[in-house]
């Protein structure tokens, strides 16, 4: 499997030497533009409004985006607050701050910080990319034979550095000639399965089956699935999973068919300062993403909504957490 990402997708974010280039997530696949970030708070704000997401992406942008402010600045207090703006756009996913707190940390003098900061994005962009491929071969060799998948959310190429984290198992089943049928759940509201996902998969010649995601019961009961594959926006120490909104349910009812439930996440998004999900803040985002339906309103005016963006799965319904370290299984209860 060359070290590259998949056939065709393009990447998520790129450094042109002047700006930061972030694929415009929001309007796939319908239109494929770009915005140009020419400083870190332009990519702070591309990173709150989701021009770029998913966990890891999210991270290398947000190193980049250090890069723009170390053109500009070579005081290091400048710099870490172009950190806590970055580190501000997004709660959940840990990624953003432990890429932004890595740069910092290796910046301890004003002397070079533009190359330092450029040299630690890339490390970072380049570690995830290798990560992703260090997943995908130790989470295919937990699956035995032909597997029947189903994966919420998008966490391939787009998500990541390239290749996927829970994409990246599916892909690398696909190149051993092991994959089965791939349902792929829409993930409401913002239509990641829908738009990225099956996009992605189409480029590298993978027919996923596309369901509403309320579909998902009855799919497992009927046995077209033999494991949940999906990623993570933060571990905790205890092991449990902030992921897509969506997961939760998907654990428990793959605990009820008796089906197995296998997270991939690189090292990056485990947080081992947070004992449990308790203690973490659940990005909530507007309601006109749940009260509106491309562009047009379908809920009546004053609805109250919830719409929060992340849940948290017990690491007791998890079988496998797969990182490029290594596998971990929750201890038998
Ligand atoms: C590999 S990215 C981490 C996740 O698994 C991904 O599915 C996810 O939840 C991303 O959320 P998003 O809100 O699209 O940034």
């Amino acid at each position: 499997m060359p070290e590259s990402i998949s056939k065709g997708c393009p990447s998520p974010v790129t450094w042109t030497g002047r700006t930061v280039r972030l694929l415009d997530q929001r309007w796939l696949p319908a239109r494929e533009t770009y915005v140009d970030c020419d400083s870190s708070d332009a990519v702070a704000e591309a990173i709150h409004a989701m021009v770029v997401r998913g966990a890891p992406a999210i991270g290398v942008a947000a190193a980049y985006g250090l890069a723009l402010a170390a053109r500009n600045t070579t005081r290091l207090d400048a710099l870490a607050a172009a950190g806590q703006r970055l580190k501000a756009a997004r709660p959940t996913a840990v990624n953003l701050a432990w890429a932004v707190d890595r740069v910092l940390a290796r910046c301890k003098t004003e002397q070079g910080l533009a190359a330092d900061v450029l040299a630690e994005a890339q490390a970072i962009e380049a570690e995830d990319l290798r990560a992703n491929h260090a997943m995908a071969r130790h989470g295919a060799e937990c699956l035995q034979g032909t597997v029947n998948v189903y994966t919420h959310c998008n966490t391939g190429s787009l998500a990541t550095a390239g290749f996927g984290t829970a994409l990246g198992v599916v892909r690398q089943l696909h190149a051993e000639g092991r994959l089965g049928q791939v349902f792929v759940g829409e993930t409401r509201p913002w239509l990641q399965g829908a738009r990225l996902t099956a996009w992605e998969l189409a480029m590298d010649g993978i027919e996923p089956t596309l369901i509403v995601d309320s579909a998902a019961a009855s799919v497992m009961r009927s046995g077209a699935v033999d494991v949940v594959i999906t990623g993570a926006d933060r571990v905790t120490a205890d092991g449990d999973v902030l992921n897509k909104i969506g997961t939760y349910s998907l654990a428990v009812l793959a605990r009820h068919h008796g089906l197995r439930m296998m997270v991939v996440a690189p090292m990056s998004t485990v947080d081992l300062d947070t004992t449990s999900a308790s203690e973490i803040e659940i990005e909530q985002r507007p309601a006109e993403e749940v009260t509106a339906w491309n562009g047009e309103r379908v809920a009546p005016q004053g609805v109250s909504v919830f719409n929060p963006v992340f849940d948290a799965t017990p690491y007791a319904l998890i079988d496998w957490i797969v990182t490029e370290q290594g596998v971990f299984t929750p201890p038998a209860s």
